[in-house]
């Protein structure tokens, strides 16, 4: 059991709103970017890799977003659909914007970066008429991600979406997701994250993220206590605070601090592991689950993620997410460095 209450009766447990693009995923690894001449493509950006990590995980799954008119869009839109994924919150733009794209390097499973095209990108072009009232009253759960926030009218989307939520108590969760290069400036990055964050039920982000949205603040001591802390006078009941291989902490409104436990992996990068984080610790939350157990299903997921080549494609079953931690717990994983 954990401190949330999800609405029953809903036609679905779980609505990811934001940005569905495409990663171009570097296949001679261990080596700069200059020297990678082949790349395999997978459906991309976090609210979509976490909305296939829910669906894989059997939660009945929706999208709100816009996808460019043309081949790239279609391939996500099929993909979800493969997936059974709900499209139907999803809305092809108009002539003339693209699917953003996400070059991945992969230096070493230390060394990782991505390298963003996302110029007149179709997910930036969600407007607020595009959010069915109707859509979001129907489901248990909305998440929204910050890079939605970057620019009109995207931005005003997210708020209609966060009214409509509150208004017919969907629960909201808000991953920090914070890409700089969508930003124009840290002042107007933290400004817009905090509204937002004033109305989630769940705020997960990395330490680094959540001093990009405290950049303004004078308060020098950022610990994670602190920061959790702030967000319980709004509707936050949980805050969890990640540090990459060193794990994550939960906090919760009736004050208690939950270490999540971390698994082992065969690195092969290591992007990907906060959207599969995401995926499992959301439909641990769904389930009733306590939080301590979500944050575990979080982070064998994560592990296997970042085991393999990409982020969507690689989200594991439920199945394959305890067959993991079983692996591990039977002491019988066997490390490859
Ligand atoms: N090298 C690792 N080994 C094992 N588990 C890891 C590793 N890196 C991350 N994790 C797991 O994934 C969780 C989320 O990772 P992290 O804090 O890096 O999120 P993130 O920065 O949002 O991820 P991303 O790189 O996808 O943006 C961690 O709490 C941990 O459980
Ligand atoms: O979020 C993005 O736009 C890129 C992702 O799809 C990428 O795979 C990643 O960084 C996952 O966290």
């Amino acid at each position: 059991m954990n401190n949330l209450s999800f609405p029953a009766g809903r036609a679905l447990d779980f609505i990811a709103l934001g940005r569905a693009c495409v990663d171009l995923n570097a296949n001679e690894i261990h080596r700069p970017m200059e020297d990678t001449v082949t790349f395999t493509k997978y459906v991309g950006g976090s609210p979509a890799n976490i909305a296939i990590g829910m669906a894989r995980l059997g939660m009945c799954t929706g999208f709100v977003g816009r996808v460019s008119d043309d081949q790239m869009g279609r391939f996500i839109v099929r993909y979800f659909e493969r997936n059974g994924i709900d499209t139907s919150g999803m809305i092809t733009d108009r002539p003339g914007s693209v699917t953003g794209l996400a070059f991945t390097e992969i230096k070493s499973k230390d060394d990782c970066s991505i390298l963003m095209y996302r110029d007149h990108a179709a997910d930036l072009n969600l407007e607020p008429r595009d959010v069915e009232e109707s859509y979001i009253a129907n489901a248990k759960a909305l998440l929204i991600s910050g890079t939605a926030l970057a620019k009109s009218p995207s931005r005003e989307a997210v708020f209609v979406a966060l009214q409509y939520a509150r208004k017919h108590g969907t629960v909201v969760l808000f991953d920090l997701d914070y890409r700089p290069y969508t930003w124009a400036s840290s002042e107007e990055t933290a400004v817009y994250y905090n509204l937002a964050a004033a109305q989630c039920d769940v705020i997960i982000g990395t330490r680094e993220e959540f001093d990009q949205m405290e950049s303004f603040e004078r308060h020098t001591v950022k610990d994670d206590g602190y920061t959790a802390g702030k967000w319980f006078d709004h509707h936050a009941r949980i805050v969890v605070i990640k540090h990459g291989k060193d794990g994550s902490f939960a906090f919760t409104k009736e004050g208690e601090r939950i270490e999540g436990t971390t698994f082992p992996a065969n690195v092969v990068k290591t992007f990907g592991a906060g959207d599969s984080y995401a995926a499992g610790f959301i439909h641990g939350l769904i389930q009733g689950w306590d939080i301590a157990r979500s944050m575990e299903y979080g982070a064998a997921g994560a592990s296997i993620v970042i085991s393999n080549h990409s982020c969507s494609d690689a989200m594991p079953t439920l199945a394959q997410v305890e067959d993991y931690i079983a692996l591990c717990r039977s002491g019988r994983f066997v490390s490859q460095s």
